[in-house]
């Protein structure tokens, strides 16, 4: 579904991102896990069109997509989700979600995201600025999948939730993937993210330091040491 092979790039002149080879698979999820700067959400700004200068190549369904911009990629199947929730404060939730471009029949699609979303449609008219951070997350993802996109790439979608909700939307993460979505997760909640994902990517200076099956990588000793956290 989405291949990134040999990513080099960054905002200016250095390279933030060194020789990054990664697959995703229909239905996969990936954890990008990796300590603060090491990159990840560079990782994600080059794979959704936002990295100013990229190197490599990055396929979606075969097609190359690494110089084409976010908008068409977006167009082309790519979802994300940014670290900081992209929805407009002035707008209500209705609203945020009528204002996504490029949604077939939209009003059955508004529907289903206030299923999976129960805790929005409770508040479908309040103006996203009121809303609790967990909320906007909520939001910004609704946002992001309603144009059924076959990849979304989540930038720390659990960043500002609490225990309890961080694991409401892992779940929710598990149940888009068996819908065949494949998943780019970013995360710093690195053993429950891998604990719901296939495979995972530990980046350490803007490059993949190691990588494999997610119950591997939880068990490999070293990557515990060095990137997971021990007893966490
Ligand atoms: N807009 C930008 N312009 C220039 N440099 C940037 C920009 N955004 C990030 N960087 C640099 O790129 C490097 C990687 O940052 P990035 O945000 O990708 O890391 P990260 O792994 O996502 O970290 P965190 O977990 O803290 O979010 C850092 O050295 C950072 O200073």
């Amino acid at each position: 579904m989405l291949t990134i092979e040999n990513l080099t790039g960054g905002y200016g002149e250095t390279d933030i991102l060194t020789g990054i080879n990664l697959t995703l698979e229909a239905g996969e999820i990936l954890t990008v896990a990796g300590t603060n700067g090491a990159g990840k959400s560079t990782l994600a700004k080059a794979v959704v069109g936002l990295l100013p200068r990229v190197n490599g190549r990055v396929t979606l369904s075969g097609s190359d997509i690494t110089r084409i911009p976010a908008e068409q990629r977006a167009r082309a199947g790519i979802g994300y989700v940014p670290q900081t929730a992209n929805v407009f404060a002035a707008l209500t939730i209705v609203e945020n979600l009528e204002v996504v471009e490029g949604v077939k029949d939209r009003k059955q699609r508004i529907v289903e995201m206030f299923d999976l979303f129960p805790a929005l449609n409770e508040r479908r008219r309040a103006r996203a600025g009121s809303l609790s951070g967990g909320e906007r997350q909520q939001l910004a993802f609704a946002r992001a999948l309603m144009t059924r996109p076959d990849v979304i790439v989540l930038d720390e979608p659990t960043a500002a939730l609490s225990p309890i909700m961080a694991d409401e939307s892992f779940r929710r993460i598990r149940e888009l993937a068996r819908t065949g979505t494949a998943v780019l997760l970013i995360e710093q909640r690195a053993r429950q993210a891998l604990a719901i994902s296939h495979r995972g990517a530990i980046m350490d200076s803007g490059k993949v330091a190691l990588e494999g099956q997610a119950d591997g990588l939880l068990a490999d000793q070293r990557a515990a040491e060095l990137y997971l956290g021990v007893g966490h």
